[in-house]
């Protein structure tokens, strides 16, 4: 797990490098200033990670102030419903349908019944691309075709797992309509059919966000955060961006755990996050 990591991170470790090339046991403040501005942390969050800090730090003291970050003031709590349901959100292009494939695959190995709805139909190619990796995976699927309500699918979905015993259904859902206002109403519709359905679903609404979009993503979740509340974050992409320091943005603005990062293209490749791993896999670039 650790070693992986190191590999998510390596464009992230190289930025570290070119800032501090030497692993030492102390730095110098405005040093750590540097390297986690190029690690894309966010201005104003570096500066509250380095007040309070002496001129020079220590890994513990670099570790304590990092860790503070990833205080978040509700956590999610864990349900046993049965069928559990997820809502995955996010705009396009953020990874949506593969992530959906990672947690299915996820779920599978786990040794759960899974089963996906297809829920972006504004787009008759995410309808498709869905299904393929059902088919591939070996997940049935509930879809229909592009321009129907998904609110019908998130029904059909609840229904048929309910009547079949499936312990996960996960739901996908369009980044984007013709206007917000259709976009944020389609999603509220789709959560109050869930609930309706089936108590308390969805249990957990989850948001993607491209990691490779840094800093920047925090604007778009802020958006889906107000539209719908979200639970939890998975960020992916980090496998291919210097910007893994968005992590720390991300957590700080929106107050939400992140539940796993994305570290590839295929289905294995999702790794849970834990705060405390993806600190050390950082700190280890720059203290012996
Ligand atoms: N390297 C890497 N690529 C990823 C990761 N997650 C998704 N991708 C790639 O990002 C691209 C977009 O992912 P999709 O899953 O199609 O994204 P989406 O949000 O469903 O986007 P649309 O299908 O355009 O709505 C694809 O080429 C994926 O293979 C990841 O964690 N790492």
């Amino acid at each position: 797990m650790f070693n992986l990591l190191k590999k998510v991170l390596g464009k992230t470790s190289d930025a570290i490098k070119d800032v501090a090339p030497t692993k030492r046991k102390v730095i110098p403040k405005d040093e750590f200033e540097d390297i986690l501005l190029e690690a894309d942390v966010h201005y104003e969050l570096v500066e509250k990670i380095l007040t309070g800090l002496p001129d020079k730090i220590n890994r513990i003291q670099a570790f304590n102030s990092l860790i503070s970050v990833f205080q978040y003031k509700a956590d999610f709590k864990e349900s046993d419903a049965k069928p559990f349901v997820e809502m995955i959100i996010g705009v396009n292009g953020a990874g949506k349908t593969t992530t959906i494939s990672k947690l299915a695959y996820r779920y599978k190995q786990a040794g759960k019944k899974v089963m996906l709805g297809a829920g972006d139909t504004f787009r008759a190619a995410a309808i498709e691309q869905l299904t393929r990796w059902a088919d591939k995976l070996e997940i049935p699927i509930i879809a229909t075709q592009q321009g129907h309500d998904p609110s019908a699918v998130v029904f059909d979905a609840i229904e048929s797992a309910k009547a079949k015993g499936f312990d996960n259904i996960i739901i996908d859902t369009a980044g984007r309509l013709h206007t917000q206002t259709n976009l944020s109403e389609e999603l509220k519709k789709m959560i109050r059919v869930a609930g309706k359905a089936l108590d308390g679903a969805p249990h957990r609404k989850m948001l993607i966000l491209d990691g490779t979009q840094g800093s920047s993503s925090i604007n778009q979740a802020k958006a889906f955060n107000d539209m719908i509340g979200v639970d939890g974050i998975i960020i992916t992409k980090l496998d291919g961006t210097a910007k893994g320091g968005s992590v720390f943005s991300i957590a700080d603005e929106l107050k939400l755990p992140i539940f796993y990062i994305g570290t590839g293209e295929q289905p294995q490749d999702l790794i849970q996050f834990k705060a405390n791993e993806y600190i050390n896999t950082i700190l280890d670039e720059i203290f012996i």
